[in-house]
């Protein structure tokens, strides 16, 4: 890296003419070069079977950033950094060209022989790839390599490890960048700091003053093209494993002994070993699946899940989750944790509602009109802030409470659009940080609670499927599982807040 914080590195990227690499890393790459993070000493070389020519590839590579609304000055230089390799990782044979072409590219733009190979292609690639990376030399370099691998990480615990262990032959823990793309938000990035560097929240945060803490990630997308892969996964594998898991991780874990990587790792790593085992007969009392059926939304019919292409017709596939965990440690023993998550809701939504428990003595109680509890918000998506939500006095005559709340918006503060998370994630792998990505131990350990939940789900066909409708809440089953703790889901809605 150079003193101004400039990267040089050569970045293969295998899966180069997909989906991802089109709509979120072309143009990641293209916003870090704008902002000058990536100086002229970087090259891109794309793999994927099908041919092309490099203009070819690198008039797709402009597409992709103006596709992606760029503002696209300096753009015909970017692209000029771009080359193919038309290559089928399958075959062993092409693996010695492409180490030509690298070895060229490093010496052209002197890049060091720092090499970054970012697997963006099906996962039963990964293992194979990642041993002919080492197999075939183009992991013999002078400066550093990293892997970066996109989820999912295996299917289960038996396949992450068997994955794990095909990437670990070429590539130590410290050189794989496992990518939760949750972990580049904002304001997921924003809990640990809204947590440790406020003296009003760190000593309230524990199960004296908290009595839930409730994470939800809705979305309006149906499964649409991705039901080969779906059918598979489902929405516990998809985003409970992954996502939901990490930013409950950020939200209950100790504060690290200092900010650097190990420590934070080290501390999620026991909030993953503190979650309580549901299993068996239990984990109907703590998770609920749902999946959608047919309807409309935004006033347009969409079919059922069980009718998305690729679908099974009596998919016992969920589109829905909401669970409650439960973290055994000192802290946090009683507190749950309710999260949600499913396709085909009413909003795009991410959101995590911390409820403090309420005071022991109200002096302000109306009948009929109790006092609201203080609520910590941290807007996710599409919204990027927080907003706390006090009671204060009624302006006029007596002493009624009423609900009034302090707002931040993340953009309105920093004058900009706030980066996208592929473009953080993609520049702390050049600059060496993995605070943001996931530690093998915590994939292990998810993988672990979260199969024992699959287990029960894949040994039950659940006979209500489908179970709730497009843009609904999603399946009334996910209300009794708080309000038979006396808690009910909290709405957020354009920044308000009702009780669902
Ligand atoms: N798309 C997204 O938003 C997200 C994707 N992901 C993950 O990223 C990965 C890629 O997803 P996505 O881009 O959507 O997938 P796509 O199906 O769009 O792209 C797959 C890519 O792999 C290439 N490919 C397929 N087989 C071979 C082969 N044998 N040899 C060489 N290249 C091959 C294809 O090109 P060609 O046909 O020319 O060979 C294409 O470039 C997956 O693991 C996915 O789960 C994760 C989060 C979000
Ligand atoms: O990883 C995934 O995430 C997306 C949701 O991501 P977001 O940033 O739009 O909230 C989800 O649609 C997809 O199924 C899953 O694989």
């Amino acid at each position: 890296m150079s003193q101004n914080g400039e990267q040089k590195s050569l970045i293969m990227i295998f899966g180069a003419t997909g989906d991802l690499a089109n709509r979120k890393l072309f143009p990641s790459l293209y916003r870090l070069f704008r902002k000058g993070l990536l100086s002229d000493r970087f090259a891109v070389i794309g793999v994927a079977r099908r041919p092309l020519t490099n203009e070819q590839f690198q008039e797709n590579v402009k597409k992709s950033v103006v596709e992606a609304g760029e503002n696209a000055g300096g753009i015909a230089e970017f692209a000029s950094h771009f080359y193919y390799h038309s290559h089928d990782v399958t075959d062993s044979a092409s693996y010695a060209a492409l180490k030509g072409m690298a070895k060229e590219l490093d010496n052209h733009y002197g890049l060091g022989g720092n090499r970054i190979f970012y697997l963006a292609m099906a996962p039963e690639f990964f293992g194979p790839i990642a041993l002919h990376l080492k197999s075939d030399g183009l992991t013999d370099v002078q400066g550093f390599k990293r892997l970066v691998i996109e989820k999912p990480f295996g299917h289960d615990l038996e396949s992450a490890i068997e994955l794990n262990e095909q990437i670990r032959t070429a590539f130590s823990e410290d050189e794989v960048y496992r990518i939760d793309h949750y972990l580049g938000k904002q304001m997921v990035q924003n809990i640990e700091v809204i947590r440790f560097a406020n003296a009003l929240f760190e000593p309230l945060w524990n199960n004296r003053y908290i009595s839930n803490i409730q994470v939800t990630s809705s979305e309006t997308l149906g499964v649409e093209e991705r039901g080969r892969y779906y059918e598979t996964s489902g929405a516990l594998r998809d985003m409970v494993q992954n996502h939901m898991l990490q930013m409950v991780a950020l939200l209950a874990m100790e504060p690290p002994i200092k900010l650097t990587t190990d420590e934070i790792r080290s501390e999620k790593i026991r909030v993953f070993r503190s979650l309580r085992t549901i299993e068996g007969e239990e984990v109907s009392n703590y998770f609920v699946r749902g999946q959608y059926g047919a309807g409309t939304l935004d006033g347009k019919e969409v079919p059922s899940y069980r009718d998305e292409p690729n679908v099974d017709k009596n998919s016992n596939t969920e589109t829905y989750v909401a669970g409650k965990l439960m973290i055994d440690n000192q802290r946090w023993a009683g507190v749950p944790f309710y999260i949600r998550t499913g396709k085909r809701l009413g909003a795009k939504s991410t959101k995590i509602i911390v409820q403090f428990k309420d005071v022991p003595m109200n002096l302000y109680y109306q009948p009929n009109k109790p006092l609201n509890p203080n609520l910590l918000v941290i807007h996710i998506q599409p919204e990027e802030g927080i907003t706390l939500h006090l009671n204060a006095k009624k302006a006029g005559q007596g002493m009624d409470a009423t609900e009034v709340k302090l707002s931040f918006a993340n953009n309105a503060i920093n004058e900009m659009n706030t980066p996208e998370a592929y473009e953080l994630l993609l520049y702390d792998c050049m600059r060496g940080d993995a605070t943001n990505f996931a530690h093998w131990d915590e994939v292990a350990l998810s993988w672990s609670f979260v199969d024992k939940i699959s287990d029960a789900w894949e040994s039950t066909k659940d006979e209500s499927f489908p179970n709730y409708e497009p843009g609904s809440r999603g399946p009334a089953a996910a209300d009794e599982l708080l309000s038979k703790d006396g808690f009910f889901w909290w709405r957020v809605r354009d920044l308000k807040v009702e009780r669902c």
